[in-house]
């Protein structure tokens, strides 16, 4: 690929609302479905079941946003796809009613989700042997450093492990500045990221020996990229993501 394209938060949230708002009218439900099956499918491509024949968990870390509802729908698809996921979502965010209908259809899923209350448990699955890899749906293009707790300790924990135990970051890895990248700690570095819609700027500070590059959430037509001063991506067939 050349000159990789990236929006600032500013666009990013911009490009968020006109697709939200009145005239184009779609809700988040339908992105947040379409970002976290794009992040599952990111996941089956670079941890195929059939190459990981003993261990198939995945810990989903959710945060109290937008970006921690898309870890929602992923684990979701991930169970559908054969994995075995496991939520940790401390902190439950009541900003819309939609993240509690996420909740109960992953109870229908019989996906376990560790709560507050068993927030000693969670680091139980930062055991290389055990889990496959780890998603983290903590923060995205909203999140303003410092990190506050009890994320900060979360965050911490993870940077310890993410060596051993893969990290796949959606849309932004957290800790890193939107368009700064990783200036403050504690931050992760992830070995995979999945850029929703488009990158935004801290993706430049991604190394590709380390970290491969997605992009997913497919739902933007053409002339909708070119406004935002980006070309469309060059998605192949049905695929919903795209490895840059
Ligand atoms: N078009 C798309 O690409 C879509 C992207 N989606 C995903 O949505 C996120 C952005 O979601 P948003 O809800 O705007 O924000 P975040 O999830 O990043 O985080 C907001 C919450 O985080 C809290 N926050 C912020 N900074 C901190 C901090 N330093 N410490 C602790 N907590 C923090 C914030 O709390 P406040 O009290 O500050 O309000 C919020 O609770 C995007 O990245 C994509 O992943 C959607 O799925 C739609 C389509
Ligand atoms: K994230």
């Amino acid at each position: 690929m050349t000159a990789l394209k990236v929006v600032s938060s500013k666009f990013a949230s911009e490009i968020d609302q006109e697709l939200m708002g009145s005239k184009v009218g779609f809700t988040l439900q339908q992105l947040m479905e379409l970002a976290g099956f794009s992040v599952a499918q990111t996941i089956q491509r670079e941890y195929p079941l059939e190459q990981n024949k003993n261990k198939n968990e995945v810990l989903i870390i959710v945060g109290p946003g937008n970006n921690g509802g898309d870890g929602l729908v992923c684990a979701r698809h991930l169970k559908l796809f054969g994995y075995n996921p496991i939520v940790y979502y401390p902190i439950r965010s009541k900003r819309t009613p939609f993240y509690g209908q996420l909740v109960n259809q992953l109870e229908f899923f019989q996906v376990p989700i560790l709560t507050e209350e068993q927030s000693t448990k969670w680091v139980d699955y930062l055991k290389p042997e055990k889990t496959l890899c780890i998603v983290d749906a903590i923060f995205g293009f909203s999140f303003k450093p410092p990190i506050r707790e009890p994320f900060g300790s979360i965050v911490a924990e993870m940077h310890k492990v993410e060596d051993k135990i893969p990290i796949v970051a959606v849309d932004i890895p957290t800790g890193w500045d939107v368009d700064e990248g990783p200036v403050a700690e504690p931050h992760t570095t992830p070995r995979v990221l999945v850029s929703l819609t488009v990158p935004k700027p801290c993706s430049k500070f991604i190394k590709p020996e380390r970290t491969a590059h997605y992009v997913g959430g497919r739902f933007i037509p053409n002339h909708f990229a070119e406004k935002y001063g980006f070309e469309p991506f060059p998605y192949q067939g049905t695929d919903q993501v795209l490895k840059l």
